[in-house]
């Protein structure tokens, strides 16, 4: 039996009382928007249940089966998508979360995007390019696309957040969202903020015909995750791309034992970086996104205290160790994205020759890639602090 053949069964099951439907007379499409979730990692299963719940408030506004795409692996001789299809739970990288039943795990990529409305991007930035690769030319032009990414493209052509890389590639208008979001504090429905940015493409085709902001809150707004949408799709990428380059250092200081005046001093100086970089390169970025949103220093204090990043770079400190070994001791299977952004934003800026404007980013890709001694952190970062 495929995952297709069971979604009849599926959405019989799921039929929500009519009591359970919110949905205004303006806000019915001419057609449900299907959803598709691609990546079923930390963050993509949980994404996958935020949106699966609201498609099961809301039959009229969308299509009641969530597709996730899943990079097939096996669990003890199980299918991982045949686990999440049966047993309803991802017990690799969301383990002891029920995700609801009309979220459907789907092996084949294109299969999983074919006919959806709205495709939301979440997996480690690295599998982007391979993903896109097969996806072209076969989804549906009509589409639109979310990225809950966190991360960069760094070519020798530039920098790009990756909603534009999706963009680019695809050919469909890509928004993102990001916010502060630890997966398994969302998963547990307990209450968090976050930041949707979708910019309506020249194109748009009407309302109920098309997607709209208002749809995207509809998609992602729960009572436990509440969605502020904005504009800024720049701003928010770069936010919630370069604040895991932040929390690696700041788990050197947690590991060290230098405490929070220290963490603090280099949250601080982490946040201007991130402002100075959007500033110099992404200059359509608004600095409110930063001071303002979730997506700004919302994300970038709920990283350095409780994140994937923050855990590698004090566990690097502690124990002596490279950052992947330390990934692959913490992190069963899932990815510390800091360790590689942090070499783009280091080759970028490089490149720019604009390196010694970044004291922080600087020292950070040392401490990773060169062994420079993390003890000297603050040398580094005092001096370059009084440059700009
Ligand atoms: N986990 C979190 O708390 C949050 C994560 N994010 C961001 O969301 C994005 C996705 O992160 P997670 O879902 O947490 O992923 P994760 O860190 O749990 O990564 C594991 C995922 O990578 C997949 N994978 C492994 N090898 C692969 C390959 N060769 N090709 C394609 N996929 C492969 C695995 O199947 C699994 O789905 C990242 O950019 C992350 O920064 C954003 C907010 C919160
Ligand atoms: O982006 C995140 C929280 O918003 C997750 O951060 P980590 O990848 O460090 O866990």
């Amino acid at each position: 039996m495929t995952a297709f053949d069971r979604l009849s069964n599926i959405s019989n099951v799921l039929a929500p009382p009519a009591s359970c439907s919110t949905v205004q007379s303006e806000d019915i499409p001419e057609k449900p928007y299907k959803a598709t979730v691609v990546g079923s990692g930390n963050w993509g299963s949980t994404i996958a249940k935020v949106v699966a719940e609201n498609c099961i408030e809301r039959p009229q506004e969308f299509d009641q089966t969530v597709c996730m795409w899943v990079f097939e692996e096996r669990i003890k001789g199980e299918k991982l998508t045949e686990i999440i299809n049966t047993r309803h739970e991802n017990v690799k990288y969301l383990p002891g979360i029920l995700l609801p039943a009309n979220v459907v795990a789907v092996p084949d990529i294109v299969e999983a995007c074919k006919d959806a409305d709205i495709i939301i991007f979440n997996i480690p930035h690295q599998f982007l390019g391979n993903i896109l690769r097969q996806l072209k030319g076969k989804v549906n032009p009509n589409a639109r696309a979310i990225s809950c990414l966190k991360g960069l493209n760094v070519s020798r052509e530039g920098c790009d957040v990756l909603a534009d890389v999706i963009s680019r590639e695809l050919g469909i208008n890509c928004g993102a969202l990001s916010g502060a979001n630890l997966a398994p504090e969302v998963a547990q429905c307990k209450w968090s903020e976050t930041t949707v940015a979708y910019h309506t493409p020249a194109d748009f085709r009407g309302k109920g015909k098309d997607i709209d902001k208002k749809v995207l809150k509809h998609l992602f707004h729960r009572p436990y995750f509440h969605v502020h949408v904005i504009d800024d799709v720049s701003g928010i990428s770069l936010a919630g791309a370069l604040k895991n380059v932040v929390a690696m250092a700041a788990g050197f200081v947690d590991g060290l034992g230098w405490g929070n005046n220290a963490k603090s001093a280099v949250m601080r100086l982490g946040l201007r970086e991130m402002i100075h970089f959007a500033k110099l390169y992404f200059p359509e970025c608004e600095e409110r996104t930063f001071t303002e949103e979730s997506a700004g220093v919302a994300d970038l204090i709920t990283t350095c205290f409780g994140g994937r990043n923050v855990r590698v770079g004090k566990y690097m400190a502690e124990h002596h160790v490279p950052a992947e070994d330390a990934e692959k001791v913490l992190l069963n299977g899932q990815s510390c994205q800091g360790i590689f952004t942090t070499k783009e934003v280091y080759e970028f800026l490089s490149q720019r020759d604009t390196i010694d404007e970044f004291p922080l980013f600087h020292v950070t890709y040392d401490i990773i890639y060169n062994g420079f001694p993390m003890e000297k952190l603050p040398e580094r970062i005092e001096r370059g602090d009084e440059k700009y």
